[in-house]
């Protein structure tokens, strides 16, 4: 693969080529080449990642109720990816008796983040646990100190990041329709939910979006009209055997 991957980059990106792209089509290529390299040559050195086992990694962004499991189902479903909602993952603890569930279910109540240390190894965890090479991890990094924990933690950074941009009114409306019994689907507390999305998350979409590797998605329409946006992005991918 890696010999696949390094011909197709200089071709998408050789200057003698570029009369071939435009130059929308000649960024979008050079992201996705970059997106295959597992950053800074971090992986495989020390990391939770070994040089024979580095899994490709997507995180998947965006505020409540924008859309990001709905769509990860549908890239599960069309492209082999695993999905792992560090929320679902939380929501289990508490529902297991761990040590951590009654801490959990308070933070989660009031829209707070749990301590990045107690996320990171669910995440580390469900990894270790699946045969699949290639994950979405949805709903994660929330804050610049997650982001900073999950690097150290793991030794890698994500290969790509997607971020779903929802209108704050559309998100309210999704969320309070969505009638799962979720603690945190409440008015109070997705007012609260916002705050940290806005004051804290976005910091972390603005990091990945100047390091080049943010994909940012319209995420109003239908499921299917925004899920025809996504695809290009991990259609491309399947050229490396991802
Ligand atoms: N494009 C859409 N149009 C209308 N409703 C949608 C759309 N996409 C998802 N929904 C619905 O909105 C609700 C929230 O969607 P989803 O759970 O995918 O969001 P999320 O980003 O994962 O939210 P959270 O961060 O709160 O987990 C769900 O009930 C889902 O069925
Ligand atoms: O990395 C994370 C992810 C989630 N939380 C807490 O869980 C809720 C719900 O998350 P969803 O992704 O919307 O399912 C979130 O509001 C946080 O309280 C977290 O702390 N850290
Ligand atoms: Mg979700």
């Amino acid at each position: 693969m890696w010999r696949r991957v390094t011909s197709l980059s200089s071709f998408l990106t050789s200057p003698s080529r570029s009369f071939l792209l435009n130059p929308n089509q000649e960024a979008y290529g050079q992201r996705i080449c970059k997106s295959l390299c597992t950053d800074g040559g971090k992986s495989g050195s020390g990391g939770f990642f070994s040089r024979d086992h580095c899994p490709y990694i997507a995180f998947v962004l965006g505020g409540p109720g924008s859309g990001k499991g709905t769509q990860c189902t549908k890239i599960v479903e069309n492209f082999g990816f695993t999905h792992l909602s560090a929320g679902d993952l939380l929501r289990k603890e508490i529902t297991s008796d761990s040590k951590d569930g009654s801490m959990i279910f308070q933070m989660i109540k009031e829209g707070n983040i749990v301590p990045s240390e107690v996320t990171v190894k669910l995440l580390q965890k469900a990894i270790s646990l699946s045969e699949n090479n290639k994950f979405l991890i949805d709903g994660f990094p929330r804050t610049e100190e997650n982001r900073i924990s999950y690097e150290r933690i793991i030794g890698a950074e994500p290969n790509m990041v997607l971020f779903f941009h929802c209108p704050e009114e559309e998100m309210i409306k999704r969320v309070l329709n969505r009638n799962e019994g979720r603690i945190d689907d409440n008015e109070e507390t997705v007012k609260a939910r916002l705050n940290v999305f806005r004051g804290l998350s976005l910091p972390v979409v603005n990091y990945y979006a100047a390091k080049g590797k943010l994909h940012k998605i319209n995420g109003t329409g239908s499921e299917e009209e925004i899920f025809e946006r996504v695809k290009p992005i991990f259609a491309a991918l399947r050229y490396f055997g991802i």
